[in-house]
C-alpha cells in the first residue's frame, strides 16, 4: 500500500453524469456495512493516485473514468488511513456492483446527498460536492 506522511491512501470518486453523483453502499467491515461511500480503493506502490481510482472503478464496477480534478482537502480514516476524493467522469461502461465490497449503487442529485448515511470521513466534502453537482446543472435535474 502507498503511503504519504505515515498514511495509507485512499481515493475515492465523485464520478459526476448529468448532475448527479454515484454513491455506493459498502458490506464491510461490519462497523461500514450499510453505510455509503464513494466509489474506490487504497492507492498501490507505484500508482498514482488518479490511475488507483481509474483501476478500482474498473476492478469494482465495471466501468472506464477519467480524473477531471480533485476536491479540496483530506480527511483521516481512523489513524492511518486518509482519504482524498476526486471529480471523475465516466468515458466508457454502466457502472454496476461487480464485486462482493458493495451491495448497492445510488445516482444522487444534489437535494439527495443527506438522504444516504455517509462514512464519517466522506462528509467533509459533501459542501463541495454539492456545488460540483450544482454547477453540473443538478440542481435542475433534482425535481
Ligand atoms: N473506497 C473508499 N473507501 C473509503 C471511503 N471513505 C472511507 O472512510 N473509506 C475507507 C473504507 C476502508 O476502510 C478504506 C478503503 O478500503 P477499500 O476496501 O475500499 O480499499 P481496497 O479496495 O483497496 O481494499 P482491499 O479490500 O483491496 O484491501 O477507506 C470512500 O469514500 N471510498
Amino acid at each position: 500500500m502507498a503511503e504519504d506522511a505515515g498514511r495509507v491512501q485512499v481515493v475515492g470518486a465523485a464520478l459526476v453524469r448529468d448532475g448527479r453523483v454515484l454513491a455506493a453502499r459498502r458490506t464491510r467491515p461490519a462497523a461500514a456495512a450499510g453505510r455509503w461511500e464513494l466509489p474506490g480503493g487504497k492507492v498501490e506502490p507505484g500508482e498514482s493516485a488518479a490511475q488507483a481510482l481509474v483501476r478500482e472503478l474498473h476492478e469494482e464496477l465495471g466501468c472506464t473514468v477519467e480524473v477531471v480534478g480533485w476536491l479540496d482537502g483530506a480527511a483521516p480514516i481512523g489513524g492511518t488511513h486518509e482519504l482524498t476524493v476526486a471529480h471523475a467522469r465516466l468515458l466508457e461502461g454502466e457502472p454496476a456492483i461487480r464485486e462482493d465490497g458493495h451491495d448497492a449503487v445510488r445516482w444522487l442529485c444534489v437535494d439527495e446527498l443527506g438522504e444516504v448515511d455517509w462514512l464519517e470521513p466522506d462528509r467533509p466534502f459533501l459542501p463541495e460536492l454539492a456545488d460540483l453537482l450544482d454547477g453540473a446543472g443538478g440542481a435542475a435535474r433534482c425535481g
